[in-house]
């Protein structure tokens, strides 16, 4: 029987010690063994309604598990959150003043829930205790790392789930009460059934585990604001009363914070899946307006124009519309490559290729970028000083992972160019850690690339100028920068390429640089406006401009 709205309002009420039912705004069926497999065991389920949960274990204190522990433990002062991980180096940071990863609001948020303040107890821990936390807690989310497999069946394109697999299995093993497990991670569609099957061939016997699904949403760089007013908070369970228990007493947790008609709940699957295709959707914008902006570069049309008129169909809407280098992060290229492979899985060649080539433009988009700097710089980079400003993926964040400029400085090492690369908030070692794992290897990359702790001395000397992050918080943020300085420390004549489309390309230009940027025109139209200033030839020479 597919259950109606108010049966499962009704269903959550009897068996949720909460008072308040959660808001069911779209339930659907969950798949007929999941379900079946469970009703089996909903009845001595029922005796054992979740209530309300006073401490939470996170699994994983990363980009998710830190920042959204910390606003959970914020807002709920009377619980108890405590976040474990196996990294002690990450732990002890976390315990520290000097967080493992940048966002900005974290730190305030964290030391308010963690070293409490006036009247508030500390209510948010670090351990790497594991297996204590786990088995004090009654809900547990895993954020633990589901990176794309890197060998095997599905090598660059799968999700890596041994880290989850590994989460749950430890849930499973030191568990002598109930729990609800929470997968925060990023998992393939029908994760939770796989979980399901091992904690019930493991967990210890007469302890309950219900799975939900509760994916995050949040992006780097606005990490607290998103997690403070999320678009929505979406939880995925069983259609059964002891997972619309489970999946109430998660919703109560979020409820301090978040209006009830913003938290939905779902079958399992439905809400694994439109994680994926939110990410999915989200980066084939960035790649329509990615190759729009080939296009515009071919006619003369300019993609920020071109972006605005078609963001304002309130169909289309403006967000994630702005072109660029391309994008990267550890979620857009992994999310779609995965339900790409999920899709080759079930059969679906041609849905796995379409979401393929959302990711096939974005190589795309980085080469091409790449070409245009070599083709513009006379087609030989050999020996020339060019300055990169930004290595993270995106601003206000020092994540690097799938950073568009690692693949850009690879490319222009590969010609044996001279860099100097500047960011405000990546470490040293992990720029080098990055450039290590490419395919010039380390040696030639200490060889020809120099890390600069100022724009103006990665600018020094250099022929050309490439933005690859859109830095703009600090007095050193690109679009603020003082560019009639860097003109006069800068070799003739001057490029900026601008991978971001930051700049004020016609001020830059009466400044007497040659500015690319993306998808408009270039200033190939230079010399015919007879605006090329005879520069100097180095820094040494001649005065600012
Ligand atoms: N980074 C984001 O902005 C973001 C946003 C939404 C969703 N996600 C998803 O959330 C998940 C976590 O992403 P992240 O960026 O926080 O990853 P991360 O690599 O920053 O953090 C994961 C942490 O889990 C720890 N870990 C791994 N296995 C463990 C285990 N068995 N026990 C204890 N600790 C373990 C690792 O040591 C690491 O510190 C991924 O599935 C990702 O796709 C990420
Ligand atoms: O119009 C745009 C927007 C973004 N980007 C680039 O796209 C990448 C991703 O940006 P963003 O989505 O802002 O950051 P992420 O932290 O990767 O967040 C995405 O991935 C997370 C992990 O799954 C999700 O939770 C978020 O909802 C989703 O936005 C970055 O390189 C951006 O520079 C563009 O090029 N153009």
């Amino acid at each position: 029987m597919t259950p109606s709205i108010d049966n499962l309002r009704c269903q959550t009420q009897q068996t949720s010690s909460s008072a308040k039912p959660i808001p069911i705004r779209h339930v659907t069926e969950g798949s007929a063994i999941s379900d079946s497999v469970h009703v089996q065991r909903t009845e001595e389920l029922l005796r054992l309604p979740h209530g309300k949960v006073t401490k939470v274990c996170c699994i994983g204190a990363g980009y998710v598990g830190g920042p959204t522990s910390a606003v959970m433990a914020n807002k709920n002062p009377d619980l108890q959150v405590t976040v474990v991980d196996l990294s002690i180096k990450r732990i002890e940071a976390w315990k520290s003043d000097q967080l493992p990863i940048y966002e900005p609001g974290l730190l305030d948020a964290v030391k308010l829930a963690r070293d409490g303040d006036g009247g508030r107890k500390p209510n948010l821990f670090f351990s790497t205790d594991v297996d204590t936390a786990v088995r004090e807690a009654e809900l547990i989310l895993v954020s633990v790392n589901t990176p794309t497999k890197i060998t095997g069946t599905g090598a660059g394109r799968a999700s890596e789930l041994s880290y989850f697999e590994s989460a749950v299995r430890t849930i499973a093993e030191v568990a002598t009460t109930d729990k609800i497990i929470v997968e925060k991670s990023t998992v393939p569609c029908r994760t939770a059934e796989n979980m399901r099957e091992i904690l019930s061939a493991i967990g210890h016997p007469g302890v309950n585990f219900e799975i939900l699904s509760n994916p995050e949403f949040l992006a780097e760089g606005t990490a607290i604001p998103d997690l403070m007013e999320p678009d929505r908070i979406l939880i995925g369970s069983l259609n059964t009363a002891a997972g619309l228990s489970a999946a109430a007493a998660l919703a109560d947790v979020y409820a301090a914070w978040v209006p009830r008609e913003n938290i939905i709940t779902m079958n399992t699957f439905s809400s694994e899946l439109a994680k994926l295709a939110a990410n999915a959707l989200l980066a084939q914008r960035i790649s329509s307006i990615n190759a729009l902006s080939a296009v515009c570069e071919a006619t003369g049309a300019d993609i920020e124009e071109v972006s605005y008129a078609v963001g304002l169909d309130t169909r289309i809407g403006r967000k994630m519309l702005k072109a660029s280098v391309g994008f990267g992060g550890s979620c857009f290229k992994k999310d779609v490559l995965s339900l790409a492979y999920i899709s080759e899985t079930l059969h679906l060649p041609e849905v796995a290729a379409y979401w393929r080539s959302v990711v096939d433009i974005n190589e795309y988009q980085k080469d091409r970028f790449t070409k245009r700097i070599i083709q513009c710089l006379f087609n030989s980079l050999k020996n020339k000083k060019i300055a990169i400003l930004g290595f993270a993926y995106k601003k206000d964040t020092g994540d690097t992972r799938e950073s568009a400029a690692i693949t850009v400085v690879e490319s222009l090492v590969a010609e044996d160019a001279k860099l100097s690369i500047y960011d405000p908030r990546v470490e040293e070692e992990q720029v080098w850690s990055d450039l290590k794992q490419t395919h010039i290897g380390l040696p030639k990359m200490k060889e020809n690339v120099t890390l600069c702790s100022s724009v103006y001395d990665a600018c020094a000397d250099s022929h050309a100028v490439i933005i690859l992050t859109e830095w703009d918080d600090t007095s050193s943020g690109m679009p603020r920068m003082d560019w009639a300085h860097v003109a006069s420390v800068m070799r003739r004549p001057m490029f900026v390429f601008d991978g971001r489309n930051v700049v004020d390309k016609s001020k830059l230009e009466d400044l007497g640089f040659r500015v690319e940027c993306i998808g408009k025109p270039g200033s190939a139209s230079f010399r015919e406006r007879g605006s090329v200033p005879s520069g100097r030839k180095s820094s040494q020479e001649g005065s600012p401009v």
